[in-house]
């Protein structure tokens, strides 16, 4: 097989995605932001004209590309409070061996956050270059939403932390100053040494707490989120779907867990025109 151009691999993985994890019977379905998501609308829309399903946007893009398919979208706060999204379909920056993702290269990662959370499953698509074995192999920097008053303290808490060298984002043309995201907060973008997993920590690679200069995926997420200032980190790891199914049924609903921030299956659309999908390791 001949190599396919990225658009192509992002079209061919959103394709398999919806035919597996899209119900036309659903009533609540998530829908993220990037250039993967239209094709996942594309497909939505190819595959069923149900008007009474309702789509959660992730931001402003995502709520345009929701009502330009012709399909009905509803806000976040308008849900009520026991719906679950049956699904939630998005893409990622970066996904690692553990299906932990790195998102908000499009600057959406707060609404997305949201959005996964209150999904029963959330599924990912993206292309071959965002699978990598660890987090921060290849897209350089985790995106961090914080209100713009705090960026220069939260600025100096990240190189306290080991970032080396974290930039406010701005627009595409500097001159008009920092990126706003939906929220009307900035962007700052933090570079950081690849991010180990859990058993790399067990394995004995590094402490992943910061104090040898290694981070673990949750525990940098965990120290970054703390930072007073900031809104939402773009680091989704933790509970997928599944595991936050089992701690419901488990707790009689004691514990606050809606869905999980990580996705149950990832979709990699291939240079070679194929799709790999990737499932969550307890499934
Ligand atoms: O997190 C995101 C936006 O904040 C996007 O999902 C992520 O950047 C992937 O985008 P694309 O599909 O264009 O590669």
């Amino acid at each position: 097989m001949s190599d396919v151009n990225v658009e192509t691999a992002k079209r061919a993985a959103a394709q398999q995605a919806v035919k597996e994890h899209f119900n036309p019977n659903a009533t609540h379905v998530g829908i993220g932001s990037g250039t993967t998501i239209v094709y996942v609308v594309e497909a939505i829309k190819a595959a069923s004209t149900n008007p009474s399903i309702l789509f959660v946007p992730t931001g402003y893009q995502s709520r345009q590309v929701i009502v330009n398919a012709g399909l009905t979208p509803i806000a976040f706060d308008s849900l009520p409070e026991r719906v679950m999204l049956d699904v939630a379909f998005d893409g990622a920056d970066e996904v690692d061996e553990d299906l932990n993702c790195i998102k908000g290269g499009g600057a959406c990662l707060f609404q997305e956050k949201l959005v996964a959370e209150k999904a029963k499953k959330f599924v990912c698509v993206a292309d071959y270059r965002k699978n990598q074995p660890r987090l921060l192999t290849n897209w350089p920097t985790i995106p961090i939403e914080v209100a713009p008053i705090a960026v220069p303290t939260v600025l100096h808490d990240l190189c306290i932390l080991g970032s080396t060298g974290p930039k406010l984002r701005t627009t595409l043309l500097e001159k008009s100053g920092p990126l706003k995201t939906d929220q009307d907060f900035f962007i700052i973008d933090a570079p950081f040494t690849t991010l180990l997993l859990a058993s790399d920590v067990a394995a004995g690679k590094g402490k992943g707490d910061g104090s040898d200069g290694t981070w673990e995926v949750n525990k940098v997420a965990t120290a970054i989120k703390n930072l007073t200032g900031v809104l939402e980190v773009g680091i989704f790891s933790g509970l997928n779907g599944i595991d936050a199914e089992e701690v419901r049924k488990n707790d009689g609903g004691r514990t606050v867990v809606t869905g999980g921030q990580k996705p149950v299956a990832v979709y990699f659309g291939m240079q070679d025109g194929s799709v790999q999908m990737r499932v969550a390791a307890n499934k």
